[in-house]
């Protein structure tokens, strides 16, 4: 498996493209299963996580196309053969569960292994059944499969979620287009991922209104047609790179970044003393002089401060000025960068949901192990800022969800590389 070695860093400057969402386009490709017509995705991510989700559409059969160098990519289901998601696939990535909405719609029948991803918490899919069989689908759990059945179709319904899930959400979504009559779903999720979701369906004909409220309101269609959609800027890398300049200072303006996808979190970094403007290219990030100060974070959907960035905040925290607690509201199992942190000097106690980290004047490098995606990041984010070298090992998380992080990071002055694991 390849490590990344990362060395203690100056001041950074410069600019980072960001890419396409990794976890829109992940639901996106999903919605292709829906229609006979072919999907067209644009500003596509290169990521492995990506590529693990079009084996398993293959799998249903539906042909994957990448034009332009992976950017472009078509999905046609003109037809689903298999209506089995294997576990093999589904256990590397929790969005490949979101399958199990579009084959049940259109389909009648789906058999989905129960899902993987990063091993941040239990993380059960009670809500995704209680959505569909809200919609009428008879669901069964067979040695680890859920197995889904609607012979004659879903039928529009009021699904209220007790908490929002965004894959739930999804689920319910995608399923709903294609049910027959009214489907109204409360206490959505209203993260962008959902909304350009929904703004994907509308584009191949679904009738969704609500999307970004608590309330999202579906008309069943008979069908779905072709479409075309761009997806949105990864709003998770962008603020993971907003962190960049942050812990090693300088100015790093990200290319296509968008305020509106992170407000939350930049109003955190803000009370932190990092500089945030908007320019006509994205968003301009900087740490022009003294420390960053600690600031109190609690994880929460959006609009709130996403989950996704906490392990890096506390990369940044790490550093800071005084005494911040992060709580973790979304994930029970979430702080599994914390002691890998603390290899590297940092001060963390981590109690339940909350952990507490009291800033040191300097990091030191060190070898530490990448445990999840997210986590991955914060580690690679602390070494810029460390002194000496540090080797994070197991990157193969890292290569799920951010697309030539090593290149990126270079481009701004950052020293990384990578070790080929074959040497
Ligand atoms: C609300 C939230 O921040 N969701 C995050 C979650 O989405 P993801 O869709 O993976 O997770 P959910 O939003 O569904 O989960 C939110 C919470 O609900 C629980 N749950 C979920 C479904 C279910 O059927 N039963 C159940 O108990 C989960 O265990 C979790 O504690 O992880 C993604 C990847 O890290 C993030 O991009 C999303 O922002
Ligand atoms: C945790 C993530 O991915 P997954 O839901 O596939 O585990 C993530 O994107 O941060």
């Amino acid at each position: 498996m390849d490590s990344i070695i990362v060395e203690g860093n100056g001041p950074l400057s410069g600019q980072i493209p960001i890419s396409g969402a990794k976890n829109t386009c992940l639901k996106l490709m999903t919605a292709a299963l829906l229609s006979e017509e072919p999907l067209t995705l644009t500003n596509v991510p290169r990521l492995s996580d990506i590529r693990t989700l079009s084996t398993l559409l293959e799998s249903h059969g539906c042909e994957v196309a990448l034009l332009q160098g992976g950017r472009v990519m078509v999905l046609s289901a003109r037809e689903i053969t298999n209506r089995r998601a294997d576990y093999e696939i589904v256990r590397k990535l929790r969005a490949s569960f979101n399958v199990l909405g579009p084959l049940l719609a259109r389909e009648g029948e789906a058999i989905v292994s129960l899902p993987g991803g990063c091993a941040i918490g239990a993380r059960k899919v009670d809500l995704h059944i209680m959505a569909l069989e809200k919609l009428g689908a008879t669901i069964t759990l067979e040695e680890g499969y859920v197995h889904a059945t609607a012979p004659d179709g879903l039928t529009g319904a009021v699904i209220e979620f007790p908490f929002v899930s965004v894959g739930a959400t999804e689920n319910a979504l995608t399923a709903a287009t294609l049910a027959k009559g009214t489907t109204v779903i409360r206490n959505a999720a209203r993260e962008p991922d959902t909304v350009d979701l929904a703004k994907c369906l509308v584009e191949m004909g679904a009738k969704i209104s609500g999307a970004g409220t608590s309330e999202i309101t579906v008309e069943g269609v008979d069908r779905l047609h072709a479409a075309t959609h761009q997806v949105i800027p990864d709003r998770i890398e962008m603020g993971t790179f907003m962190i960049a300049p942050a812990i090693c200072g300088g100015e790093v303006e990200l290319l296509g970044g968008r305020r509106d996808l992170l407000e939350a979190f930049c109003e955190k970094l803000e009370a932190a003393g990092i500089d945030i403007t908007e320019t006509e290219a994205g968003l301009k990030v900087a740490r022009r002089n003294g420390a960053v100060r600690a600031v109190d974070v609690t994880t929460a959907p959006f609009p709130g401060f996403p989950t996704d960035l906490q392990a890096q905040f506390m990369a940044l925290m790490c550093t800071a000025e005084g005494t911040s607690t992060l709580e973790e509201t979304i994930f029970e199992n979430r702080f599994m960068h914390a002691p890998e942190l603390i290899r590297m000097g940092a001060r963390i106690d981590v109690h339940g949901g909350t952990a507490t980290v009291t800033g040191v004047k300097g990091l030191t490098g060190a070898p530490v192990m990448a445990t999840d995606l997210r986590a991955s990041v914060s580690l690679i984010l602390a070494g810029l800022a460390a002194e000496g070298e540090t080797t994070v090992a197991r990157v193969y998380h890292l290569d799920r969800g951010y697309e030539r992080i090593e290149e990126k990071l270079s481009a701004v002055g950052a020293k990384i590389s990578r070790v080929k694991a074959d040497g």
